[in-house]
């Protein structure tokens, strides 16, 4: 019917539970599969080649990976690299598939990390075969379906990486337009938390075969109805609708009964329902502009630089030895923020996570990104199988707590030698100044013993001063000579007297003669006839140096 749009076969496309009926679960049953036998798989506990691809590359398994409305999708080989791949298989005609030559040759150059990769494609005289990279943990609406409601970080992430996928393919000349974004044509690999886009190129062959309007109306956008042409912003409105599902949990336009209802609604510009159960402003304003007529709806590029989708960094591997431990890394933030961080990785030593806090502590990156860049260094050693298993995300880094701790083990035994080679040094500086004290002391003695020794016996300095030790001055000064008597000193004159002279002569002041004074009178001892009375044992017990009693002795009996 001219300007009406061809409505899509309700129980198929929509029907989200009829899409979860025939997922891995039907892999048991028993079915009938083009060109081989009739297969009862519950019988076949072990997978088997039920079919080769022409050029005998490409190895059918018994086992199915789940059945759309328009294909069955098997496990396959690729027994040239040994992979798992998928053998996706679409009833159709020569006429057909001849019409799609061109845009194969175009799907078979996409190459993009979020979009499932298509190998190879063949007619088979019933059906078109495409073998495409195989994905092991399901959509992203059996995620939903699992998870229920998917926290705000995981939807973030997965977003990027849908829109990264769709900013390739609108990036093409002419942009490769997918046509059937949906939940269901986006798959997980739940193990390294990639996000894939799937389907592609399906579309345009279910056109082809004249099966349904092309895409699914709950996501179609509303231009996709009117047969009036559109752009690659249908994939736009239908991330938008994505999001709808991922943030509420619920397909949109749920409350519809049939796809009339849908495109009603759709193209009068109602919205769904669960739009109201957006709580999250900047997810909330996102969907809407999603699904803005056609001339306002943003490109993917602005979406990806909103807020909440805003740059998030990436991790690239710009070189690496032959050896693949040296690697030369670059941490590059796309979008508004433009900034980039290059930096050296020594497999053997380093890990991400000590690289990824040093550039924080050096602030080069800012510490929200934490993880996220771990995780990505952590990828790219992965894909170089460099990667010690069980680093990711904080969890438990037994291989490198080990190392960190061996590390700071190195660290404490470094300082601790630190430490006590400091003490040692410090106790031998120690040692040697107690040493320099003593000398100093010696020294000090040595030459007021020297300097008294000059006065008592008129030595002259030098030959003092040459004296090697204290001891050898001591013995000296000391040593026993023989004394003779002096006469011109009477017996009578006054203690005081022949002490001030001693002391005058000595160069002693008034202080010491009167200290010597005190003493010898102390004894009884009040002339020079007293002292001379004394036998050399009184002298030790007169309290006076061994000096002052040679100076004494020496005055009264002569020696000079
Ligand atoms: N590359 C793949 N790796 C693993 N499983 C896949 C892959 N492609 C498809 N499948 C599985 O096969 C099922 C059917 O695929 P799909 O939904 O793409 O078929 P379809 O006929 O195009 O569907 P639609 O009903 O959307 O037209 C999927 O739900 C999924 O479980």
């Amino acid at each position: 019917m001219e300007g009406r749009p061809r409505l899509p076969s309700y129980g198929t496309t929509r029907n989200s539970e009829y899409q979860y009926g025939v997922s891995r679960d039907y892999a048991i049953s028993s079915l009938v599969v083009p060109n081989s036998e009739h297969i009862d798989l519950s019988k076949h506990s072990t997978e088997k080649i039920i079919e080769l691809s022409p050029n005998k590359r490409y190895a059918k398994l018994n086992c199915i990976l789940g059945k759309g409305a328009y294909k069955v999708v098997y496990k396959a080989l690729d027994r040239e690299e040994g992979y798992e791949v998928a053998w996706n298989g679409c009833q159709t005609s020569k006429a057909e598939y001849m019409e799609l030559n061109d845009e194969i040759e175009i799907l078979k150059r996409v190459r993009h990390p979020n979009i499932i990769n298509f190998h190879d494609c063949w007619y088979n005289n019933t059906e078109i075969v495409f073998i495409t990279e195989l994905m092991t943990s399901g959509t992203l609406r059996e995620y939903i379906h699992k998870l229920q409601i998917l926290n705000l970080k995981i939807i973030k992430r997965w977003s990027r990486q849908i829109l990264k996928g769709l900013l390739y393919l609108h990036s093409h000349v002419p942009p490769i337009i997918h046509r059937d974004i949906k939940c269901d044509n986006i798959f997980i690999n739940g193990a390294h938390g990639e996000v894939k886009i799937g389907d592609l190129g399906i579309a345009k062959m279910k056109k082809g075969k004249n099966y349904t309007v092309i895409g699914t109306p709950e996501f179609m956008a509303p231009e996709m109805y009117d047969e009036k042409g559109y752009s690659e912003k249908v994939d736009v409105y239908a991330f938008g609708m994505c999001l709808l599902e991922m943030v509420t949990g619920e397909y949109p336009y749920s409350e519809c009964k049939n796809a009339a209802q849908v495109y009603k609604k759709v193209t009068s510009g109602i919205k769904p329902e669960c739009l109201d159960k957006v709580t999250e402003p900047q997810v909330l304003d996102i969907i809407n502009n999603c699904l803005l007529p056609e001339n306002e709806r943003w490109s993917v590029q602005q979406l990806l630089e909103t807020p909440f989708l805003l740059a998030e960094p990436e991790v690239l591997l710009l070189s690496t030895n032959d050896q693949k431990n040296h690697l030369t890394m670059q941490v590059v933030f796309k979008g508004m923020d433009r900034l980039s961080v290059k930096f050296e990785f020594n497999v053997d030593t380093d890990t991400a996570e000590d690289v990824v806090n040093e550039m924080i502590e050096e602030q080069v990156i800012p510490e929200r990104y934490q993880q996220l860049i771990t995780s990505e260094i952590n990828r790219i050693l992965r894909e170089l199988n460099k990667y010690a298993p069980g680093t990711e995300d904080g969890k438990d880094d037994s291989h490198h707590i080990w190392k960190r701790e061996t590390a700071m083990e190195k660290e404490l035994a470094a300082a601790d030698d630190r430490a006590l080679e400091a003490e040692r040094r410090a106790f031998i500086l120690e040692q040697q100044l107690a040493e320099k004290e003593r000398k100093l002391e010696n020294e000090k003695m040595i030459f007021s013993n020297s300097a008294a020794a000059l006065v008592e016996q008129d030595i002259p300095s030098t030959q003092v001063l040459k004296k090697s030790s204290y001891n050898d001055i001591r013995e000296e000064l000391t040593a026993e000579e023989p004394y003779s008597f002096r006469e011109d000193i009477s017996n009578d004159r006054p203690i005081e007297d022949l002490v001030r002279d001693v002391c005058i002569n000595s160069n002693r002041n008034i202080d010491k003669a009167n200290e010597w004074i005190q003493r010898l009178k102390g004894q009884d001892i009040m002339t020079v006839g007293d002292l001379r009375e004394l036998h050399d044992e009184d002298w030790n017990g007169l309290g006076l140096t061994v000096l002052a009693c040679r100076l004494l002795k020496n005055t009264l009996y002569g020696k000079s």
